[in-house]
C-alpha cells in the first residue's frame, strides 16, 4: 500500500516540477524525494514523471493520478483535524487561503486578534489571487478562503464579510489624473494591471471591455503594480487599501471613474468537516 508521505512527495514534485524545490518545501533531502518517487513508480510499474536533465515533468499517467493524490491528502487532513479537535481548541491548525488585498491588508489584523484569543492554534495563511485561493479551498489545502473576486463553484459556500473599493489611479502628472473621464478616454491610455485570475483585475474588466484596453504590463502582485505605476505614466485599478497612503501623500492621484463597490467573500467547502478553529474564526468576522 502506498503511504501518505509518498503521496505528499508526489504532489509536491508534481506542483513544482522541480525535485530540489519540492524537497525544500517538504524539509527533506532531494535524494530522499527522488527515491520516494522511484519506489512508487517501481511498485506500480508505471512512470509518473519524465526526467530530462534538471527538469522533471508529469507523464500522462502522473497527470491523471494527481487529482486522486490531492483528494486523498485532503481527506487525510480532514480526518486529522477531526481527531485533533476532540480535545477542543487547545491545539490544531487553521489554514486560510487569502487573495492578495485581503491577505496583505485586511486579514492580518484579524489573524493577530485570533492568535491572541487562541494562542495554541497554528495559523497558516496560503497566498495567491482569488482564483488560486478558491482552488486551495477546493483542494483542501485551506479550510477557509477569503477572496476579493467573484467565485462561481457549486462546491463552495460563500458569505460576504467586508466591502472594498477599487480605485483608478495615476501619477499626478498624468493627463487623466484628478478629473472625470469617459470610458473612451480610458481605452486610449496605457494601463498596468494585476494578472488575469485576480479579483482586482476583474473589478476593472467587469466595467470596461478588457480587449479594448491598452495593457502595457500585467504583474502578479499589488505591490509590483503600485511600484510600476509610481515609476511610469500609466493608469491602474487597485484596492484603496493599496494606494491610500500614496493618495494622501500626493504620490498618486485619483482618476474620477467609479467602479462598483466589491465584496470580500468567505469561502468554505460545502462538504468538508468544519473545524472548531474555523468556526471560532468565523465568529470574529
Ligand atoms: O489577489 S486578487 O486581486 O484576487
Amino acid at each position: 500500500m502506498m503511504t501518505l508521505e509518498q503521496l505528499r512527495i508526489f504532489t509536491a514534485v508534481a506542483e513544482r516540477e522541480h525535485l530540489t524545490r519540492a524537497a525544500e518545501t517538504l524539509h527533506l533531502t532531494p535524494s530522499a524525494v527522488s527515491s520516494a518517487i522511484r519506489v512508487l513508480e517501481e511498485r506500480y510499474g508505471i512512470a509518473l514523471f519524465h526526467r530530462t536533465g534538471r527538469r522533471i515533468e508529469l507523464t500522462e499517467a502522473g497527470l491523471a493520478f494527481l487529482p486522486e493524490a490531492r483528494a486523498t491528502l485532503a481527506r487525510a487532513t480532514s480526518a486529522d483535524l477531526f481527531l485533533t479537535e476532540i480535545g477542543g481548541l487547545k491545539r490544531g491548525t487553521l489554514a486560510i487561503a487569502a487573495s492578495q488585498t485581503v491577505g496583505g491588508y485586511w486579514l492580518p489584523p484579524l489573524l493577530i486578534r485570533f492568535h491572541e484569543t487562541y494562542p495554541a492554534i497554528d495559523i497558516r495563511m496560503v497566498g495567491g489571487n482569488t482564483e488560486q485561493a478558491a482552488e486551495a479551498v477546493l483542494e483542501g489545502r485551506a479550510e477557509l478562503g477569503i477572496v476579493e473576486g467573484e467565485v462561481d463553484h457549486p462546491a463552495l459556500s460563500q458569505r460576504i464579510v467586508a466591502r472594498d473599493r477599487v480605485l483608478v489611479v495615476a501619477p499626478p502628472g498624468h493627463p487623466l489624473a484628478g478629473r472625470p473621464v469617459t470610458p473612451d478616454e480610458l481605452t486610449q491610455t496605457r494601463w498596468i494591471l494585476r494578472e488575469p485570475g485576480s479579483g482586482t483585475r476583474s473589478a476593472l474588466t467587469s466595467a470596461l471591455d478588457e480587449t479594448a484596453l491598452d495593457i502595457a504590463l500585467s504583474l502578479p502582485s499589488n505591490e509590483a503594480v503600485r511600484s510600476a505605476v509610481l515609476a511610469g505614466n500609466a493608469l491602474t485599478a487597485v484596492s484603496e487599501y493599496v494606494v491610500r497612503d500614496d493618495l494622501a501623500a500626493g504620490r498618486l492621484a485619483l482618476v474620477a471613474f467609479d467602479l462598483p463597490e466589491r465584496a470580500f467573500r468567505l469561502l468554505r467547502h460545502k462538504e468538508r468537516y468544519r473545524s472548531k478553529a474555523a468556526l471560532a474564526f468565523e465568529k470574529l468576522l
